[in-house]
């Protein structure tokens, strides 16, 4: 079942001499619970999709619609709020704040939404991250590898259904890749979401039930890597 879909999605940045064509009439279905890889050469547009598909950025034209909703028809908060409460972002600069712990940077998505901690899931993505001894340490007595850790944690805080990751390893050494997907799939897997993830990696897109290529703003290949899709 599709979760996410865009239609005739279309991105120009710029005007005249300037203008790029960042996305050319993407048609794509994110499958519901799947783990979906988005894979090309640099400047071929994974961002700029990515960007568009989570509503962090407009497009030109076409559409984007979650569950059958546009989600460019809802108001500036609404889009805000559907983005805090579904969505979870985790990116190549861990972006974690250096001056609260640990625990808190991991609940700050809740805490910002007025929320009570679910203190039984929250330990349990702590303690499958492996972060158990580090909650009450800041982000900068951490190594790459635990930041990324405990961005993915914050990532998952609010039970999204939709987790966005745009190369959430190119910072870190192999070892610690494998190590950091595996954990993020794991718990994909565990809480029944969707991951859409960015990647230059084959070893990553590979571990992906689809693999999306994009080649100058278009897809050129659309491959269901696990049997049965
Ligand atoms: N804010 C912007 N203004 C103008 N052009 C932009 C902007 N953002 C991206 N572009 C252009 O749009 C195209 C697609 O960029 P995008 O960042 O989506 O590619 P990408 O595949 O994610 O690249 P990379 O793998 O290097 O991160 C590129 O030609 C880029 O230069």
């Amino acid at each position: 079942m599709a979760v996410l879909k865009t239609l005739c999605l279309t991105k120009v940045y710029g005007k005249g001499e300037n203008k790029v064509e960042a996305l050319n009439d993407i048609n794509l279905s994110i499958e519901k619970g799947k783990f979906t890889a988005i894979i090309g050469p640099s400047g071929s547009g994974k961002s700029t999709l990515l960007h568009c598909i989570a509503g962090l950025d407009n497009p030109t034209s076409g559409k984007v619609l979650l569950n059958e909703e546009d989600i460019f028809k809802l108001s500036e908060e609404k889009l805000s709020i559907l983005r805090r409460r579904k969505f979870g972002f985790i990116f190549q600069s861990f972006n974690l704040i250096p001056v609260i712990d640990v625990y808190e940077n991991i609940t700050l998505p809740i805490s910002l939404d007025k929320k009570k901690v679910d203190v039984d899931y929250i330990n349990e993505i702590i303690y499958t991250l492996g972060l158990k001894d580090k909650i009450h340490k800041f982000p900068n007595q951490l190594s790459g590898g635990q930041q990324q850790r405990v961005a993915i944690a914050r990532a998952l805080a609010n039970k999204p259904d939709i987790i966005f990751a745009d190369e959430p390893t190119g910072n870190l050494d192999s070892k610690t890749t494998q190590e950091v997907i595996h954990l993020l799939k794991g718990c994909v897997d565990k809480f029944g979401q969707t991951l859409i993830m960015i990647t230059h990696n084959n070893e990553i897109s590979n571990m992906a039930d689809i693999c999306i290529t994009i080649q100058d703003g278009e897809i050129v290949d659309e491959n269901k890597l696990n049997k049965g899709l």
